[in-house]
């Protein structure tokens, strides 16, 4: 399937392995139709806010409009690994923040069924000032979790992230592959519907991201949890993902089955 395909054609066929096989007849339950995503920059370079009130007052501010996605269109199966890839400012981060419901389509719709975990921006849903402890609270309740499932599963996120000795420590002084670890062990908790994992785990050691690897393998394997993938690491994304869509400057260039979609796109390095 390429760009100019509608996201209702060629489907079924594109499922390679054992895994893609089982969830090809899934109901679809994240369904992106035709969508566009265009911010408002200033077109002017302004070196502060008072420079910008200014303009603004003076109704000589002007803005260009920027597209970051152009007529986006796919689907993604129940219990599927599904990946995006593109080069630095293609639009990947943005696919996903629509997804979440962060962020609203300027064109085009999105539907999900299920429950999302969205492990997108590092920090988001976290307050910096409160402990570990606190957060992991705050964020459970984000994602759904009742206090008292977080009570009885407390020790499992703390044993994950292996961070008990900064339980009570303000997440302002965590490192950023430190608090990559509690984003990670509170929302694999459990088994989300829809998981979707940013480049949230480039922070973290390689043991940890070994780590969430095989925790995205066990929710992959379980047929039930859809994972939504954004990285560089074109390694991770051929290791976890049945099919890949490839975008381009917010163009859809590519989408199929993961091995022939990142074979064109490290094409691209030898072009
Ligand atoms: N809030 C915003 N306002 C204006 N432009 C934005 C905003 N958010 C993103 N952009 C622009 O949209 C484009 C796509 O950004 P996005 O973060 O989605 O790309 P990406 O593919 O995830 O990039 P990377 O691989 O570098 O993380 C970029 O040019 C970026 O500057």
């Amino acid at each position: 399937m390429n760009a100019t395909q509608t996201p209702s054609e060629g489907f079924d066929h594109l499922f390679g392995d054992d895994h893609a096989d089982i969830v090809a007849d899934a109901p679809v339950c994240i369904d992106v139709d035709d969508v566009s995503v265009v911010f408002n920059m200033a077109s002017e370079q302004l070196n502060s806010l008072k420079e910008y009130f200014i303009s603004l007052v003076r109704r000589e501010l002007f803005f260009k409009e920027f597209r970051a996605l152009n007529h986006i269109s796919f689907q993604v199966r129940k219990g599927e690994a599904f990946g995006l890839v593109g080069t630095n400012g293609s639009g990947k981060s943005t696919m996903l923040k629509v997804i979440a419901g962060v962020l609203e389509a300027s064109e085009g719709h999105v539907a999900v069924t299920g429950s999302i975990a969205p492990l997108i921006e590092l920090g988001a849903g976290f307050d910096m000032d409160l402990t570990a402890r606190e957060n992991i609270y705050l964020n459970g309740a984000l994602l759904g979790y009742t206090r008292e499932f977080i009570d009885s599963h407390l020790d499992e996120i703390v044993d994950f992230a292996e961070l008990r000795d900064f339980m009570d420590m303000p997440l302002k002084n965590y490192s950023s592959g430190m608090v990559a670890r509690i984003a990670f062990a509170i929302a694999t908790i459990t088994e989300p519907d829809i998981l979707i994992v940013d480049e949230t785990l480039s922070v973290g050691d390689f043991l940890f991201q070994q780590k969430c690897e095989r925790r995205i393998q066990e929710l992959v394997e379980s047929n039930n949890v859809t994972v939504l993938l954004v990285s560089h690491s074109i390694e991770l994304v051929e290791r976890i993902c049945d099919r890949v869509c490839w975008i381009e400057k917010g163009q859809q260039r590519m989408i199929g089955p993961c091995q022939e979609v990142c074979d064109a796109y490290k094409a691209l390095g030898s072009s």
